[in-house]
């Protein structure tokens, strides 16, 4: 791990468990904080979430202004549901339909700003399983107790759940597979953010609202990259939530959505002037894995050799093994 990363690592991760309700009710003043939830077709699991929320850091406590959830073009009753329990409704197409329609969920996170009034934006995805408030009350606190914290990032275990067979640490495949790379290679600075496309983040809106925001699945990546970009890396936290289960999309999906990922990070390193860096891409690969006292690191070199065509090496002909018959 490069020096400066472990040092932001050091400062800035920490966990639910640090930031209590109290703690944060104290640190909130007359700052207005908006809960958005962007869902498209999760009228199964998007009550259970809205209610949680409506129910602890609302009611219980006065922490949370405004539950918006964004519908995203849903042809289920997920608008009834998150309705009834307790969310302000908006439909992503009716918010400045002026500017015409896109879609996908970067589109929903875009209109969400124009469609709440916080000063403090918490995105909470709408198919999670087994959700509970600390991820609410985990993602505010860095932003509400520093002010140099503009942008957090959860991070949590994350199992692979097919039916009944559970692999912990199986799932973020797109993570792991294209995101985590990609980012070592181009952005090493920002090796260290263990959950760069998960779902639960939160940033200050006066930070959100200079940034472009990509339409589809490669919202969470331009985002990181953007914020890191504009405002550095020490405004990026991350605060781990302990686990997450959701809703897993198919090979094929993830394959479109690894798509997505891979034309975001494109477009940031042409904007970005990074397409010819002058010391090469970075060869050191961090992972995480869960271990008994936390997070252990793992960082390997993943550079390739390369050999010439066999036809221009001195000697093939001479060694090429003669057919056996
Ligand atoms: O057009 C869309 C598609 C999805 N969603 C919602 O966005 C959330 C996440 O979408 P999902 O399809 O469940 O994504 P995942 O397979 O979980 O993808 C992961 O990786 C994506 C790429 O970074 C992130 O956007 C996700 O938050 C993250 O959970 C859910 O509430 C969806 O209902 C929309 O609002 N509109
Ligand atoms: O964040 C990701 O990498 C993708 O959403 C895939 O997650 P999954 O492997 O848990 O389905």
């Amino acid at each position: 791990m490069l020096p400066e990363v472990a040092s932001w690592w050091r400062r800035r991760t920490s966990e639910t468990a640090d930031w209590p309700l109290d703690t944060l009710l104290a640190a909130k003043g007359s700052t207005r904080i908006s809960v958005v939830l962007p869902a498209r077709d999760e009228e199964e699991t998007v009550g259970a979430i809205v209610g949680a929320i409506r129910a602890e850091l609302v009611e219980q406590a006065p922490l949370v202004d405004e539950i918006v959830v964004i519908d995203s073009c849903s042809t289920d009753r997920t608008a009834e549901v998150a309705a009834a329990a307790g969310a302000e409704v908006v439909a992503q197409d009716a918010v400045l339909p002026e500017l015409g329609r896109m879609s996908g969920k970067g589109e929903a996170l875009w209109k969400s700003l124009a469609a709440t009034g916080g000063d403090l934006i918490v995105f909470v995805d709408a198919d999670l399983r087994g959700f509970s408030t600390g991820y609410v009350t985990g993602l505010l606190g860095p932003l509400l107790t520093d002010p140099s914290v503009g942008y957090v990032k959860g991070c949590y275990d994350r199992p692979l759940i097919d039916g009944g067979n559970r692999v912990e640490g199986g799932g973020g495949r797109v993570t792991e597979l294209v995101a985590r790379p990609l980012i070592n290679l181009h952005w090493p600075l920002l090796a260290g953010v263990m959950q760069p496309l998960g779902g639960e983040y939160a940033g200050r809106r006066a930070l959100l609202e200079r940034l472009p925001f990509v339409t589809g699945y490669g919202v969470e990546l331009g985002l990181l990259l953007d914020v890191f970009q504009d405002a550095g890396l020490d405004a990026i936290a991350q605060v781990d939530l302990g686990r997450r289960v959701h809703s897993h999309q198919t090979t094929e999906a993830l394959g479109a959505m690894s798509s997505q990922i891979m034309l975001t990070a494109w477009s940031r390193l042409q904007r970005h002037g990074r397409m010819l860096p002058l010391e090469g891409p970075s060869t050191a690969l961090t992972q995480f894995r869960r271990g008994p006292g936390g997070h252990d690191v793992r960082v390997s070199d993943v550079a390739v050799g390369e050999r010439p065509p066999m036809a221009d090496v001195p000697g093939y002909a001479r060694e090429r093994r003669p057919m056996l018959s």
